[in-house]
């Protein structure tokens, strides 16, 4: 959320949090290098939709004003929270050489891949995070008791994946004993779902890359869309089979069963005016296909559902929410039905594949603490990315989006601010990464067919008739009295041979 250098009680006092990179002293944003300076925000203040009523009572609009108004811009491809860094895909001490990675398929890595898969996950798990810290309370009490406690706690890499999802998704607080409103969600339900996902996976790989000093590390996916009920991914050189003891837990056989979920308590932070903090409590929960109770949602999405979802040729469409139709976001988010047909019973693609995880990947406030996240995620990332490669360039709504989902709004609760904007371009050429990965046909239409046996039969007819012209004329040739032309040849060779010898 924050640079831990900016949440002291002065810092955020000032609303500045313009830090200086590192080997730079007192010099906010590298200025002095030419690297960025600290200017005011201006923030998106195009109208939302009608979806949220309570303007002006949740610390997430506008943001991130309400803690911070001025900070750093960086120049040219400088970037992070103190210009001491690239822009993604761009690396070098001037940041002009471009650098790239491929995420691949899970099922493909080799054994020793995955292995190293896993244990950077879990050194991520108890990695603390090197820069950014989380508020523990809204801002209203961010002070602490006294004033001069600001509320700001650690949190290891992979605990900050999960809390700004949970950030992101949580209810807003409208004082104690009011219930807190829950028609909003900063990462889903809107045209910001992809952008949203996009940069948060960006940033663990970013977090993981810096982690293990590798910058080749690339986050892998999983191709979810196999049908059927079986998670192929749920094994122990992955993430994780079932218990034999207890169908809802993870085997122990799995690093994976060692870990605990964090922003479990979400009714007592809702009830007490709290936010999540870094308390781990419970292990992983997920009881794959599972769920006697919804058996809809027991199964994989199916290869076609992805073919027809590419298929749908407007970005997003009024609402911008999940009830929109016609749209690729709100398919691929898997409010509709793969072809786009909003349909309220409906759950494909993305949400279908968080729901057949029956467990804690499958609440929208814990679903991170699930490690089968990020590859679901990078999936539905890369559907995403192949979408923009076949309708790009595209139009994103700048207005009436639910609000944290216009064009221009800065994305909650990221830091430095990034737009959704500006993660709405090709992965490949602006972003510095790919997806190996291959996608599934359209099954031929009926026209199509009948095309197709029409000219395979015109191409029959012809071939036949020109190998009948060419022996007809070959008879005719033959019984006008002429000779075959390679018997001249050897004649005249014979001849030739017979004058020699004499
Ligand atoms: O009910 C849904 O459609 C649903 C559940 C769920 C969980 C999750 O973590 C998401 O990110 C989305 C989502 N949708």
């Amino acid at each position: 959320q924050f640079p831990r250098e900016c949440v002291t009680v002065e810092g955020l006092r000032s609303g500045q949090c313009c830090p200086s990179p590192p080997g730079f002293v007192d010099d906010p944003c590298g200025f002095s290098a030419g690297r960025g300076q600290c200017v005011s925000l201006t923030v998106d203040a195009r109208p939302h939709g009608p979806q949220y009523p309570h303007d002006g009572r949740d610390d997430r609009e506008r943001w991130p004003v309400r803690f911070f108004n001025r900070t750093c811009q960086c120049n040219g491809n400088f970037s992070g929270f103190n210009c001491g860094r690239c822009r993604h895909g761009l690396t070098g001490p001037n940041c002009d050489q471009r650098v790239s990675v491929v995420r691949r398929d899970v099922m493909r890595l080799s054994a020793d891949e995955k292995r190293a898969f896993v244990s950077a996950l879990d050194q991520a798990k108890r990695t603390v995070h090197p820069d950014l810290v989380i508020a523990t309370r809204h801002y209203s009490d961010v002070f602490g008791p006294g004033g001069d406690s600001p509320q700001f706690e650690n949190v290891t890499i992979y605990n900050y994946f999960v809390w700004t999802h949970y950030y992101s998704v949580s209810k807003t607080f409208l004082g104690a004993g009011q219930a807190s409103f829950g028609g909003v969600d900063f990462s889903h339900e809107g045209p910001g779902f992809v952008t949203w996902h996009r940069y948060h996976l960006l940033q663990l790989e970013r977090d993981m890359q810096d982690m293990l000093q590798d910058p080749s590390f690339a986050l892998p996916y999983w191709n979810f869309a196999i049908g059927g009920n079986t998670c192929d991914i749920c094994t122990d050189d992955l993430m994780g089979a079932r218990s034999t003891f207890d169908s809802n837990s993870l085997s122990s056989n799995s690093i994976f069963s060692q870990w605990r979920v964090v922003c479990e308590s979400v009714e007592d932070y809702d009830t007490l005016g709290t936010i999540c903090n870094s308390t781990e409590t419970s292990p992983i929960r997920r009881n794959p296909a599972g769920n006697v109770n919804r058996p809809m949602v027991q199964r994989l999405p199916e290869p076609q559902d992805v073919a027809d979802c590419l298929q749908v040729n407007t970005f997003d469409t009024p609402p911008y929410y999940s009830t929109s139709s016609e749209s690729f976001r709100n398919t691929v988010e898997g409010y509709s039905a793969p072809k786009g047909n909003y349909d309220p019973v409906v759950r494909s693609l993305h949400n279908l594949a968080h729901l057949f995880l029956n467990g804690t990947g499958g609440q929208t406030h814990l679903s991170p603490n699930d490690p089968i996240f990020v590859l679901l995620h990078t999936y539905t990332d890369a559907i995403f990315d192949e979408w923009l490669r076949r309708h790009g360039p595209a139009a994103y709504p700048d207005e009436n989006a639910p609000i944290g989902h216009n064009r221009g709004y800065n994305m909650v609760p990221f830091w430095p601010p990034v737009t959704n904007s500006e993660m709405f371009v090709t992965a490949p050429d602006n972003l510095g990464y790919s997806y190996e990965a291959e996608w599934p046909g359209q099954p031929f239409t009926l026209t199509e067919i009948i095309t197709m046996a029409i000219v395979a039969a015109l191409v029959v007819v012809a071939v036949i008739f020109a190998a009948t012209t060419c022996a007809v004329r070959a008879r005719s040739y033959k019984m006008e009295g002429h000779q075959p032309l390679l018997g001249d040849q050897y004649q005249r060779y014979d001849d030739d041979k017979s004058q020699s010898v004499v």
